[in-house]
C-alpha cells in the first residue's frame, strides 16, 4: 500500500486508529474456545465489528508464535482474511525483526511476500545492512523502533552517543538508508513530549504510536506534538479495545471502545 493511499483512508474515515490483535487465549471469551480455531474466530469477529473505525490492524507475532504451528496458521488466516475482505486496511506485522543481511532478506520475504503484510516492525540495533533488505520492497513499509513506550527505553535509547541521544541517531542515520522513503518509526505514546524534537528530524514520516489505553499514553498529547501535515500518525491500542468484554457481546464492546478513539481522532483532525 502506498503512503498516499493510507493518508486518503485516514481522511475518509477520520481515523488514524490501529487496532492491535494481541490475541491471548487466556483472555478471549470462553465460548470461543470450542471453535476449531479460536484465535482466528476472535480476530474475525473483532475485524468485522471494527474495520470501519480504523485504518490499520497490528497483530503482534508473539501472541501467535506462542501457540506454535496453530498460532502461525491463525496469523496466516487473519492476514488473508484482511487482504481478501478489507484490502483498504494497512497491515502491520509487529515482529521486531532485523539480522545480518541475508537473514533479513528471508524475514522480509516471509512477512511481505509469503504472508502479504504491508509493513513489519524492525529493531535498528544491527544497523544499515540489517534494515535495507526490508526497504528494498516497493510499497512495503519498514517500521523502525525509535523511542519505545516501555520504561526500558531509557536504558539505551535516550543515552548520549557522539553528542546526541541514541534514538535521534537512529532517526538521522536511517534517513541516509537506500529507499528510506519506505521507513516509518515506532514512538511510544508515553513519550509524547519527545515528539516535537522527533518531528524536527523527521517532519513527514509516519509514526506508529503504541501506548494509549492500557499503557496510559495520551492521544491528545500525541496529536499536539506529533501530528504532521499528512497526519503522519497511526495510533495503536490493543488490550484497551479487543478485551473490552469477555462476554458474548465482545465484538460489539470492542467496536464501542474503537468508536470512542475514532471520535477523539476525528476531533483532532478537525483542529488542523
Ligand atoms: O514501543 C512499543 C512497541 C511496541 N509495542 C506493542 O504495541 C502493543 C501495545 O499494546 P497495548 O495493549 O495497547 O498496550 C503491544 O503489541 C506491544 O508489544 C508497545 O507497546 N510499545
Amino acid at each position: 500500500m502506498t503512503t498516499d493511499f493510507l493518508v486518503g483512508q485516514i481522511r475518509k474515515k477520520e481515523s488514524f486508529l490501529c487496532i492491535g490483535l494481541d490475541t491471548d487465549l487466556d483472555k478471549v471469551p470462553k465460548h470461543l474456545l470450542q471453535e476449531e480455531d479460536p484465535i482466528f474466530a476472535f480476530n474475525k469477529a473483532i475485524i468485522d465489528a471494527t474495520h470501519h473505525l480504523c485504518v490499520a490492524y497490528k497483530p503482534n507475532t508473539a501472541f501467535y508464535e506462542a501457540y506454535g504451528i496453530k498460532g502461525w496458521q491463525a496469523l496466516e488466516k487473519t492476514i488473508n482474511y484482511l487482504n481478501s475482505n478489507y484490502p483498504e486496511i494497512f497491515t502491520i506485522a509487529d515482529a521486531k525483526r532485523g539480522d545480518i543481511g541475508n537473514t533479513s532478506t528471508r524475514y522480509a520475504k516471509a512477512f511481505f511476500e509469503d504472508l502479504g503484510f504491508d509493513s513489519v516492525t524492525i529493531a535498528p540495533y544491527m544497523g544499515r545492512d540489517s534494515v535495507e533488505p526490508f526497504l528494498a520492497f516497493k510499497d512495503k513499509h519498514t517500521i523502525l523502533l525509535a523511542l519505545t513506550s516501555n520504561k526500558g527505553a531509557f536504558d539505551f535509547q535516550t543515552k548520549m552517543v557522539e553528542g546526541k541521544e541514541l534514538y535521534k541517531q537512529v532517526l538521522e542515520i536511517s534517513k541516509t538508508y537506500e529507499n528510506s522513503e519506505n521507513l516509518m518509526y515506532v514512538v511510544g505514546a508515553t513519550k509524547a513530549t519527545f515528539l516535537t524534537e522527533i518531528r524536527n528530524i523527521i517532519p513527514n514520516s509516519f509514526l506508529l504510536v503504541p501506548g494509549v489505553g492500557a499503557q496510559g499514553g495520551s492521544l491528545v498529547e500525541v496529536c499536539k506534538y506529533g501530528m504532521s501535515d499528512n497526519v503522519g500518525l497511526l495510533v495503536n491500542s490493543s488490550r484497551g479495545i479487543i478485551y473490552a468484554s469477555d462476554q458474548e457481546n465482545f465484538a460489539q464492546a470492542s467496536a464501542e471502545k474503537a468508536k470512542e478513539l475514532q471520535q477523539q481522532m476525528s476531533l483532532e483532525l478537525k483542529k488542523r
